[in-house]
């Protein structure tokens, strides 16, 4: 543990997840001397040791010498070579946490045998307090270690404890959530830009309509279906703005954008 009961992290893969993470801990206080990352380059760690003085390591061995948490946060694809590169590095009393999607930890463990993992599908909100991160814990982690992780990811936003079962689902509504938002914060802008507005008028307000149904919503007891409620004015004009959605389904398409990537996912699942 650094001086001020953090953990000491280190994370292998210094990616788009990583600088979130990274981002939203220096916020909650961490210091980033107690954090080393390496990427396979050399230059996703070097960037973040620019943008929050994090130590970009020479090599695993020493990102993850004296390391409480060791972060894996590589893609799919490319971790099966990452865990064999940490292969031997790592103790029983180190913590492998794993953000890979499409990996079960039981994979995870079999790489690294003796060494707990836990698995966390965070989203890019833990950059601004406002992430939403799901664990499930994997072989040899036990609730104190389990525990742990969840502390880490409390500063950043909610946490939640779920089967492993359902953490492609996780992924894809909550992993991959921000994006599909974002997706329709950019229609609602390009459909005011058709309407007169300047493209950044049209795009600062679709940001707010987000931001502020996101505050709404974080609220106590607040459902969409309230939120909704409160907007549409009877006979009015979002009644008639939401018909049309409904109209063209929008509903299904965006069940359908969830199947496809649960389905991406669960092609491409690793099992020990
Ligand atoms: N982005 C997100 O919002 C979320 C991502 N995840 C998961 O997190 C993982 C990373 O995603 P993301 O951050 O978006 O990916 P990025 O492509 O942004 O980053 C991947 C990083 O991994 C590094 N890397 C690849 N192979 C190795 C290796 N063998 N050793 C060390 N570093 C390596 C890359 O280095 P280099 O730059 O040199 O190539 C890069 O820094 C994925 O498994 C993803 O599913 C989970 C939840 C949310
Ligand atoms: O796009 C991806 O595959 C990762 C998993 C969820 C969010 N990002």
């Amino acid at each position: 543990m650094s001086g001020t009961d953090h953990p000491t992290l280190a994370f292998i893969g210094c990616g788009r997840i990583t600088r979130a993470l990274v981002r939203g801990l220096v916020a909650a206080g961490h210091t980033a001397h107690a954090m080393r990352g390496v990427s396979r380059s050399g230059a996703g760690a070097l960037a973040l040791s620019r943008e929050f003085s994090l130590t970009a390591a020479d090599g695993n061995a020493a990102a993850v010498r004296g390391a409480d948490i060791v972060v894996l946060a590589v893609h799919p694809h490319e971790t099966r070579e990452a865990l064999a590169a940490l292969s031997g590095l790592l103790g029983s009393e180190q913590t492998l946490l794993s953000l890979v999607a499409s990996w079960r930890t039981e994979a995870v463990a079999a790489a690294l045998p003796g060494v707990p993992v836990v698995r966390a599908v965070p989203n890019v909100g833990v950059a601004v307090g406002a992430g939403a991160t799901v664990l499930s814990a994997g072989p040899h982690a036990d609730a104190p270690r389990l525990a742990a992780v969840e502390r880490l990811f409390a500063p950043l936003g909610e946490t939640f404890v779920v089967g492993e079962d359902l953490l492609e689902a996780v992924s894809a509504v909550s992993g991959a959530g921000p994006a599909l938002v974002a997706h329709f914060a950019r229609s609602l802008a390009e459909a005011g830009r058709s309407r007169g507005l300047d493209a950044r008028t049209a795009a600062v307000l679709a940001a707010h309509a987000v931001r502020g149904t996101g505050a709404l919503l974080a609220q106590e007891g607040v459902t969409v279906e309230a939120v909704m409620d409160s907007v549409a004015s009877p006979g009015g004009m979002t009644e008639a703005a939401l018909r049309v959605l409904d109209e063209d389904e929008v509903s299904a398409a965006v069940r359908r954008a969830v199947d496809a990537a649960v389905q991406l996912s669960m092609g491409r699942l690793a099992r020990a």
